[in-house]
């Protein structure tokens, strides 16, 4: 175990009334887009960023939620990139498949083996989405935790959503679209297990999150507004933008504790 001092200590999680809320990370992904022209062939979840890999900090922000009986990591077979991280709050299991939504399939399955039950709530978030917070994580359980569907975090769009077509006459745009109703769809995103178990099979190994595979069966997931800055690590260009936002918020965790050490 050499850096187990990156998560903080699990807390006992309380028992709650809404019911038993897991974490599901698939984190098994080979990060294809992420691959520029400089780039190690180390998977965009294990990428150094503000000193420590991607998928530490997404984890770090799981850790500090109470409601959580625990995290399953999705990863690929033959990873053992995690082996050095252990933590007794985790699970890794090697139940990558060749999409996500394979992934995600085989660690729903995994939670069941592992005791989890088909009633229990889920979260579901990618491993490469580093800079969602432990309150955003609170915000979504406590809109969903009531609700019979379940729901997702997702961000208002702030920019005018033109259609484009690739034609002989170079990109071009065909038009323009209403943006008033449309969301990006975030992560973490939480159903019942068995719920989303059924769906996703039902859906087959294209489905791109979680929500479609429901809506899929004529269910309307719940929105829960989040901020820009709970985007996926997908092109080159995120990394050093996600590397500046962590590094200013560790910068305010250390302006906060030290002012607490001067003022005891
Ligand atoms: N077969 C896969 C594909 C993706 N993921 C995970 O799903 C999350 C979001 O997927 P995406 O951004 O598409 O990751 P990659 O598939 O790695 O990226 P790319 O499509 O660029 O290769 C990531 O945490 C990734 O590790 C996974 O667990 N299993
Ligand atoms: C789940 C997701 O992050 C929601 O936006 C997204 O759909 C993953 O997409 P990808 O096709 O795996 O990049």
């Amino acid at each position: 175990m050499t850096e187990t001092d990156s998560l903080p200590p699990p807390s006992p999680a309380p028992l709650s009334a809404q019911g038993r809320f897991w974490a599901l990370l698939p984190c098994a992904g080979v990060g294809a887009r992420a691959a520029g022209p400089t780039a190690a062939s180390l998977p965009k979840q294990y990428h150094l960023l503000a000193g420590r890999p991607v998928v530490l900090h997404t984890l770090a922000a799981f850790a500090g939620v109470r409601r959580l009986l625990g995290t399953l990591v999705a990863v690929a077979p033959g990873d053992h990139f995690l082996d050095a991280h252990a933590h007794p709050a985790l699970r890794v299991v090697p139940c990558g498949g060749r999409t996500r939504a394979d992934t995600v399939l085989g660690g729903l399955q995994a939670l069941l083996a592992q005791g989890a039950q088909p009633g229990d709530w889920v979260l579901v978030h990618d491993a490469a989405r580093c800079l969602v917070t432990s309150g955003q994580i609170d915000a979504l359980i406590d809109e969903c935790a009531d609700d019979s569907v379940g729901g997702l975090l997702a961000q208002r769009l702030a920019d005018t959503l033109k259609t484009g077509v690739d034609g002989p006459d170079g990109l071009r745009v065909v038009g323009t679209l209403e943006r008033s109703d449309k969301w990006l769809a975030q992560t973490p995103q939480m159903f019942r297990i068995g719920a989303l178990l059924a769906a996703m099979a039902q859906a087959g190994p294209h489905v791109t999150d979680e929500a479609s595979a429901m809506e899929a069966l004529g269910l309307h997931p719940r929105l829960v507004p989040a901020g820009a800055q709970n985007f996926k690590l997908t092109y080159p260009e995120d990394f050093a933008l996600a590397a500046a936002l962590l590094a200013q918020r560790q910068q305010g965790e250390s302006v906060v504790s030290t002012s607490r050490c001067e003022a005891i």
